[in-house]
């Protein structure tokens, strides 16, 4: 007998190619060792029509009647997402700027019952999750606001080079842009020990196209994604079309919730939940990027 969960992700996941729930057979084993293949030597995996193909346009129809909810803030940022006024030597990347122009939908304002919530909250597709990242247990963000988010990203925004503070990323595009909008990144580019300043100054000043690599996406892949060593960016949107990726944030101990700062940035609000955590000791790390 399988379990009602269970059998909803049969509903909406392709389990004949990703059997979720059957991790131990051969097509499960094969299934996560190539993602921890790719994540080993790329920092990135792809696995591709995740969602069932007929449910493909639904996902683009949800989320894109929710993407008029997200909070726009135009951001003038660095790839290391620290104070763009901070006293950097003359020719330290972090001294080009860009205009991060994505917006982010809160969860609070994604349906319990759209395909990308479901599958957020749903134990064997964390479990999956947490098998490919080789961890040993993932947990929802305790946060209300950013543990799900809708990334939109309008004609002529980008969401520009940078690295992530997050370990790993889960996310799922589910509206391509008409042109541009693509996923751009630059395998460990960089490591914990060397910040490797002479190539990422030259993909920021445009002169990285070797270091460069572009994923193909389609709506209903799933991305794991390793973002601290692997600069990346979604290139400017270009045409009628605003790209929409639905971003799955967990966390390797449970209770993360976003500081005040942040989530004031990220959202234009907070929520009583935020004020509470700021007062105690558990606290997350940055949570989007
Ligand atoms: O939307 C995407 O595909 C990328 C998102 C990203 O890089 C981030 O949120 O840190
Ligand atoms: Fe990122």
């Amino acid at each position: 007998m399988r379990s009602l969960e269970a059998l909803t992700l049969d509903q909406v996941v392709d389990t004949a190619r990703y059997p979720l729930s059957e991790l131990a057979s051969a097509r499960g084993q094969a299934v996560v060792s190539r993602a921890r293949r790719d994540l080993l030597t790329l920092g990135c995996t792809v696995l591709p029509d995740f969602i069932r193909l007929s449910l493909r346009d639904v996902l683009r129809q949800e989320c894109s009647a929710i993407a008029p909810r997200a909070h726009h803030d135009v951001e003038t940022v660095n790839v290391y997402n620290i104070a763009v006024d901070s006293a950097l030597p003359e020719d330290h990347p972090g001294r080009k700027t860009f205009e991060r122009g994505n917006a982010f939908v809160a969860r609070d304002r994604i349906p319990a019952d759209s395909l990308i919530s479901r599958l957020y909250s749903n134990m064997v597709f964390r479990h999956f999750i947490a098998r490919c990242f080789e961890l040993p247990e993932l947990h929802e963000l305790a946060d209300p606001l950013s543990g799900l988010v809708l990334n939109v990203i309008a004609p002529g925004m980008e969401h520009p080079w940078h690295f992530d503070t997050n370990e790993f990323t889960v996310s799922m595009l589910t509206q391509q842009a008409q042109a541009g909008g693509v996923f751009e990144y630059c395998p460990n580019i960089r490591t914990a020990q060397d910040e490797n300043f002479d190539d990422v100054r030259d993909v920021v000043d445009d002169r990285g196209e070797r270091l460069t690599r572009r994923l193909p996406l389609q709506p209903g892949d799933l991305q794991l994604f390793k973002g601290r060593y692997s600069l990346h960016r979604v290139s400017p949107v270009r045409g009628e079309v605003a790209r929409h990726s639905a971003i799955f944030a967990y966390s390797e101990r449970p209770g993360v919730i976003g500081s005040v700062e942040r989530t004031r940035q990220l959202f234009g609000r907070v929520l009583p939940e935020h004020l509470a955590a700021e007062g105690r000791a558990v606290r997350g790390d940055r949570l989007l990027d």
